[in-house]
């Protein structure tokens, strides 16, 4: 069996990676979605999708599972969303998510989806941890150790420090 879980992953957390570990123990090969692809470098999307590839990727690695990461960009369309999902990923037969919107369309769409309790969600959630790294506060505890060395990488954290002063975010 395949599963599908999308996020923005703006960063990927721990909250993430620990849905990613339960979602892995029900099925045997996992898709994940990078959804919102094609945003970057504004203060709720710092990072493009081609570095969420890589924190995803070297992330999962410690899951013995196999697993395809795929970008997928936004529509205006909420009404053919999971037409598009599919058309971008490997067939898959159930889809883990819980945001109301995602489990929504799927059910509509005829596509089993489960949900998982919320995990430590008063620190891990995306926003807290962006926030942080714009109050030069602690994040890294709160990211798989892979994420810590990509947003070195990229200079992620002067990003996204740089698109939040609300003075350097005119183009
Ligand atoms: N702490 C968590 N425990 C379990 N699932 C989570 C946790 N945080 C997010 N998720 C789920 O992971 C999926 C992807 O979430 P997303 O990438 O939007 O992260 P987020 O932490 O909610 O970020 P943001 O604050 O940027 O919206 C969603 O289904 C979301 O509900
Ligand atoms: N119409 C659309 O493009 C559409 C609909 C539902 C979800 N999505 C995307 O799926 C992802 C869902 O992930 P989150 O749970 O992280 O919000 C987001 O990137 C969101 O933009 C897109």
């Amino acid at each position: 069996m395949r599963g599908f879980y999308i996020g923005r992953f703006q960063p990927y957390h721990n909250g993430h990676h620990h849905m990613v570990e339960e979602i892995a123990g029900q099925v045997d090969e996992l898709v994940l979605g990078i959804g919102s692809a094609g945003d970057s470098h504004s203060p709720r999307n710092p990072f493009t999708a081609g570095e969420r590839v890589m924190m995803v990727t070297k992330s999962v690695a410690e899951f013995d599972i196999p697993t395809y990461v795929v970008p997928i960009e936004d529509l205006d369309r909420n009404s053919v969303w999971v037409s598009h999902v599919q058309s971008m990923s490997p067939a898959f037969d159930v889809a883990f998510s819980n945001n109301p919107l995602v489990i929504q369309l799927f059910k509509e769409a005829g596509v089993e989806v489960r949900q998982s309790p919320m995990f430590r969600r008063e620190v891990l959630e995306g926003t807290e941890l962006r926030d942080r790294m714009i109050a030069d506060k602690d994040w890294r505890s709160l990211v798989p150790d892979p994420v810590i060395d990509v947003i070195a990488e990229i200079g992620g954290v002067e990003r996204i420090q740089h698109v939040s002063d609300t003075d350097s975010n005119e183009f």
